[in-house]
């Protein structure tokens, strides 16, 4: 899994990336700047032509500088801004690329730009180097940019933004950021999303192995590290091999919640789906799933169960008694998700009997309930380290960039998932889907890597078809392909 550096241990990564593989700093600034056209090429601002990039003193400047001349060879109108006044505060590498742009490029001084012309704007002022407050020119700068009407994208990071804390200062607002090798970790925090518009991450040719000698506990989960966590099954597989579940959700008015959990969990490969539901609502469930057995008071033996989720639907007014006797007669991990998170932040004399390992799932108003109330992510993430370390328990915080936060002090990011799933019950979803991969005899940090990640790559193919029009049904619809997108049988 990728590791997420702190802005200062890049140029170590860099360092030894261009040691290891025989090749220079400009070599490696090269390869940024084509992997940035490269997927220019792909997005819609693609065809605009006349490109104005803000070209700062160091490497992102120097990353601006590549970008125009490979801009400018594949026919596009180019003409570069440079936010700062002597060339002897220029890295080496950012002077090597202003050296070699073609005449036909026009090299003016930022305060020349005028902010309604028309085009695309490329901010490569500052990246991962800039530390500390924004010096007065500097800010000048960015209100320029941030003055310019039309799209902005940023190269590595929106200019102004620390790479690790929270934004205080001013900041230039992206349509778009490209960012190189790893996330940085203040564009995975909900409050810059303003500033940091959409985010791609591109490659440029270091391998996650090459991560291994940086400490550091946050991730980020991608695509190709989904197969190998996945357990293999076999043609003498049976229903009991995927799992018998108890999903413990719906109440009056609320039995969607219930539907949504059950369904999602077999379409995600549970072999037997058990509902504890209010007889008078069984109708519903037997009728909308009729995969799933329905039960109307909670079994005596819940050990005959491989998961159990609580909490979707299931209000919480008399439920606390109900929590504490799952809680005191079954000893693998539960999925505690909605009402369940909420009874929980009622009664907290009751986490000192969650089973050790289970997983929460709140959303950030869920997370404040049960953990206080908290002022950024950066604040989030501390608390939920400290509470999972403290219950030897394990949280999802949910949204984009969903959160993986392990017993053992490990973040781990997801890059899944789209604006799309925004919808009622998508949060129901996923908690059939993490408890039919818990189910399935997956531990739960695997669970959870499957369930999250599967869970926004459902949204995204639901979300591609539908659009904001994609309800969580069109999410469970999509699980099935997901497994065969990922090529997992
Ligand atoms: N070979 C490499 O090192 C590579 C670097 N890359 C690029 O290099 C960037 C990092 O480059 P650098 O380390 O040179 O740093 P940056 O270019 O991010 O920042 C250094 C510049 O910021 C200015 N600055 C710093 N703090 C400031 C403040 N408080 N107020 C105003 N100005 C301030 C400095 O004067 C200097 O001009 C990355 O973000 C990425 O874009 C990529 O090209 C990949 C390869
Ligand atoms: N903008 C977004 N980008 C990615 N995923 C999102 C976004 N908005 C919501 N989701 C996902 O959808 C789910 C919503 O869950 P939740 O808030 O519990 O909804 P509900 O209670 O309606 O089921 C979460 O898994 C969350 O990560
Ligand atoms: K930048």
């Amino acid at each position: 899994m990728l590791k997420i550096l702190s802005g200062k241990q890049v140029k170590t990564l860099d360092a030894a990336h261009i040691e290891f593989n025989g090749i220079t700093s400009l070599d490696l600034m090269e390869k940024a700047a084509l992997a940035f056209v490269a997927w220019w090429k792909t997005i819609p601002l693609n065809d605009a032509l006349q490109i104005h990039i803000f070209c700062g003193a160091g490497n992102n400047g120097g990353d601006g500088f590549a970008i125009a001349r490979l801009l400018h060879q594949s026919g596009r109108v180019v003409a570069v801004f440079k936010c700062f006044d002597e060339l002897a505060k220029m890295s080496p590498e950012a002077f090597s690329n202003m050296e070699k742009l073609p005449s036909e490029i026009q090299q003016k001084v930022w305060s020349e730009f005028d902010p309604d012309s028309d085009g695309i704007l490329i901010d490569a002022f500052l990246g991962v180097g800039f530390s500390g407050r924004l010096r007065s020119e500097a800010v000048e700068v960015i209100q320029r940019i941030n003055s310019f009407a039309g799209k902005k994208v940023s190269v590595d990071i929106p200019s102004g933004l620390p790479s690790d804390e929270l934004l205080d200062g001013p900041c230039v607002e992206a349509d778009y950021t490209a960012t190189f090798a790893f996330p940085k970790l203040s564009l995975l925090f909900p409050e810059h999303s303003q500033v940091t518009g959409e985010m791609v991450l591109l490659d440029i040719g270091i391998g996650d192995e090459e991560y291994s000698r940086f400490s550091g506990s946050c991730f980020f989960l991608r695509e190709n590290d989904i197969a190998g966590v996945h357990r293999k099954f076999h043609r003498f597989s049976h229903k009991g091999d995927f799992g018998k579940i108890l999903i413990v959700a719906g109440s009056k008015g609320k039995m969607g919640a219930a539907i949504l959990s059950c369904t999602a969990a077999l379409r995600t490969g549970s072999g037997l789906v058990t509902s504890l539901v209010a007889e008078e609502e069984r109708q519903i469930v037997q009728i909308s799933v009729p995969e799933a057995m329905v039960t109307f008071s909670l079994p005596q033996d819940l050990s005959k169960f491989d998961a159990i989720a609580i909490g979707p639907g299931i209000g919480v007014g008399r439920n606390a008694e109900l929590l504490a006797t799952i809680f005191k007669n079954y000893t693998n991990p539960i999925v505690l998700d909605a009402d369940a998170i909420t009874i929980l932040s009622q009664n907290p004399e009751l986490l000192a009997l969650v089973p050790k390992g289970s997983i929460l799932t709140p959303h950030l108003t869920e997370f404040d309930r049960i953990l206080g109330k908290t002022e950024n992510h950066q604040d989030r993430l501390a608390k939920a380290s400290e509470f999972c370390q403290k219950w030897n328990l394990n949280l999802l915080i949910k949204g984009a960039n969903s959160v993986i936060c392990l017993a053992d002090g490990r973040h781990i990011f997801n890059s899944s998932g789209t604006q799309f799933m925004a919808t009622g019950g998508a949060g129901d979803v996923l908690t059939g889907m993490l408890t039919s991969f818990l189910g399935q005899g997956y531990s739960e940090e695997r669970a959870m890597i499957c369930g999250v990640f599967q869970h926004g790559l459902a949204g995204e193919i639901a979300g591609r078809k539908k659009r904001r029009g994609t309800i969580a049904s069109d999410i469970i619809e999509a699980i099935p392909d997901t497994f065969v997108e990922l090529g997992i049988s």
